[in-house]
């Protein structure tokens, strides 16, 4: 196993930001932590990258221990910390012959394995880092992380904050580092990157509600989902929460998410219902689960 996880728990004073975490990352695997803010992804990055002790539990990465084998772990592992990390001053050339530096490294020496990446930021090597896009700063923080050549790749909420186009773009990055033998453990707050990774676990304060591939998650939610609309939004979730029959109701885009409580739902009393609270447009149709869904259930 790239990254072992035993019973881990942390807490700041009375904030309990990890009980009791357990699991396993195998090696190569793309693995996502997927939660909210507050969930515990961070604290659980620090205490694998060795920036912070645990209360309890043990761990170990590239199958060396958090605490024993601290120093071998830093050399091993390469991490992009959810806030920017990069020195703003210095331009993108100096920034990552900084990180070179300190591992001991030069670019050269590893310039296969940050190639793809560098090529769409060479053309602004002379830039601060400091004046760089999101995305570009973003790319940058991912080749610094990468120069030393890590077996394991910690990503802390890199999509965060960037846009839909440069997301995608990050994404394919990492499938094609996973082709070269990284295992890559990446957080995202996103419910749509999580059915790009092997296999996630979804997160919830401090706890694990579940570890699966995207697939079989999805598979096990174990309602069927309906897609509701009408003609006011505002008033369509009000109503179906004072519906006596209701199990879940949540907006989804531009529909209201529904789940019935009985096995023998006929979608017609729903709409009589609805359209007696003077709903217009009543648009009542079967949609398959997404994760998000998974995580709304398991979350409440
Ligand atoms: N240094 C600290 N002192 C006190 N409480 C903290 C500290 N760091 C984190 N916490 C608390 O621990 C919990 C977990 O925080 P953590 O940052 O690990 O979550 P997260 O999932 O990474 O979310 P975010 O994206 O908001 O950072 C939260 O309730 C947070 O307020």
């Amino acid at each position: 196993m790239s990254i072992i996880i035993k019973n881990i728990s942390k807490s700041y004073k009375k904030v309990k930001a990890l009980e009791d975490i357990s699991l396993e990352v195998k090696p190569g695997e793309l693995f996502g932590l997927i939660g909210p803010d507050g969930a515990g992804k961070t604290t659980l990055f620090r205490v694998l990258t060795t920036l912070l002790i645990a209360n309890e539990g043990v761990a170990t990465v590239a199958g060396f221990d958090v605490i024993t084998d601290y120093k071998s772990i830093r050399k091993n592992v390469g991490y992009m910390p959810g806030k920017f990390s990069l020195y703003q001053d210095l331009t993108v050339e100096e920034n990552l012959d900084f990180f070179a530096t300190i591992f001991g490294t030069t670019i050269e020496e590893n310039y296969d394995l940050i190639k793809d990446i560098y090529v769409q930021i060479a053309p602004f090597k002379d830039r601060r880092a400091g004046k760089l896009s999101g995305g570009m700063k973003q790319k940058l923080a991912l080749c610094c992380a990468l120069i030393h050549k890590p077996k394991v790749l910690f990503l802390d909420e890199p999509t965060t904050g960037v846009d839909p186009v440069s997301r995608k773009e990050f994404w394919e990055m990492l499938k094609r580092l996973q082709q070269k033998d990284i295992t890559i453990l990446v957080s995202t707050p996103y419910m749509d990157e999580a059915a790009l990774c092997d296999r996630i676990a979804l997160i919830q304060d401090g706890k694990i509600l579940e570890i699966d591939t995207p697939e079989a998650i999805v598979k096990h939610y174990p309602y069927q989902i309906y897609n509701v609309g009408a003609n006011n939004m505002y008033q369509l979730i009000n109503n179906l929460k004072e519906y006596e029959f209701n199990h879940s109701v949540y907006p989804f885009g531009e529909f209201v998410h529904y789940t019935d409580t009985r096995e023998n739902f006929n979608p017609n009393d729903l709409k009589t219902y609805l359209e007696s609270k003077n709903l217009s447009n009543v648009l009542i149709e079967r949609t398959s689960a997404t994760i998000e869904d998974t995580f709304m259930e398991l979350a409440k």
